[in-house]
């Protein structure tokens, strides 16, 4: 099976290259095209432009920063839209908003082509071992085409319905991740401070009923003050604006996701955006009396 595969970041990298071990045929293409060199080396073809890549292959599959890159890879000159057609699929795993996703969709449909978003749960590792979690909405049949592509980039994928499920549904599950590690990084300051052994705190949350592969796997970095990014906290920051703005829209408040938030957006003024959301621990530890 051929594929397409637009955005070679931490997860299209990952994601790619498990394609190409798996056997699957792909051509990659990256805003900084040198790093597609890697991909060569493990057997993939270098498209020159998003449009390239498409025309070249019956299904496309993006993982880019944010909904501007999303955008900007169909909708620019050379881009998605100047060769999708009847008969080519396009299907978005980056996590944006539902606007902008149905705003792709309409695009690439209105050119007779299939539209699928599928945002994925998941980081680094479960990208490079193939156990993410993949969140689908949109064009039914292309959902079934995929699903070989699926079975290798993931544990268990969803069909969720209309587009713009896939993407809402993403944002919830970050929506909570993200005020789970401010809460989580605030536990450690808060021990620390208060004269407790925090790696005592980890073991015994560790034990309990809100264990998670999170707290477990991010907990003694942190500790060390290592944020080496598996997650960018810019992306998690922008996952909590876009889930902020779902809440606004459907009047739901959500003060401890505004809270995060906030935290977040001071991490990235501070310059952390490019470490892991985890770095949000640096500024909490910072605040004193
Ligand atoms: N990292 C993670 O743990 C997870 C991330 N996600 C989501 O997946 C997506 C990708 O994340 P991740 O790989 O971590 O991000 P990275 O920041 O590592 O990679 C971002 C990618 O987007 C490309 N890009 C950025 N802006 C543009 C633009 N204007 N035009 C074209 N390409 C652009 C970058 O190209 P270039 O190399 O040229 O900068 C790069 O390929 C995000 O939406 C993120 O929220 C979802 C689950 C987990
Ligand atoms: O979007 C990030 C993740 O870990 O999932």
């Amino acid at each position: 099976m051929e594929v397409g595969f637009l955005g070679l970041g931490i997860m299209g990298k990952a994601m790619s290259m498990n394609l190409l071990k798996n056997g699957f045929k792909v051509t990659v293409w990256n805003r900084t095209l040198s790093k597609c060199n890697e991909l060569v080396e493990f057997g993939a073809s270098i498209g020159e432009t998003p449009a390239q890549v498409v025309k070249k292959c019956r299904l496309t599959i993006a993982m880019l920063s944010d909904p501007a890159a999303a955008l900007s890879v169909v909708f620019d000159k050379d881009g998605v839209l100047e060769q999708i057609d009847s008969g080519k699929g396009y299907i978005d795993m980056s996590t944006v908003d539902p606007e902008t996703s149905s705003k792709i969709s309409e695009a690439i449909t209105s050119k007779g082509g299939a539209f699928l978003e599928a945002p994925v749960s998941g980081s680094k590792q479960p990208a490079e071992t193939g156990q993410l979690v993949i969140l689908a909405a949109g064009d039914k049949g292309l959902y079934e085409e995929s699903i070989p592509a699926f079975d290798v980039l993931g544990k268990k994928s969803f069909f969720l319905g209309q587009v713009g499920n896939g993407a809402k549904m993403k944002l919830v599950v970050n929506m909570i991740m993200g005020s789970m590690m401010n809460a989580f990084s605030e536990g450690l300051v808060l021990s620390e401070r208060s004269g407790l052994n925090p790696h005592d705190l980890l073991d015994i949350l560790d034990l309990g009923a809100i264990a998670n592969p999170m707290f477990r796997g991010k907990g003694p970095a942190m500790l060390k003050s290592n944020h080496s990014p598996a997650f960018p906290l810019k992306h998690q920051q922008k996952d909590m604006r876009l889930a902020l703005a779902l809440g606004d829209e459907n009047a739901v408040s959500m003060p401890v996701a505004a809270a995060a938030n906030e935290s977040f957006k001071k991490a990235r003024s501070m310059g952390l955006g490019d470490l892991d959301f985890s770095a949000v621990y640096e500024i909490l530890k910072m605040t004193k009396d």
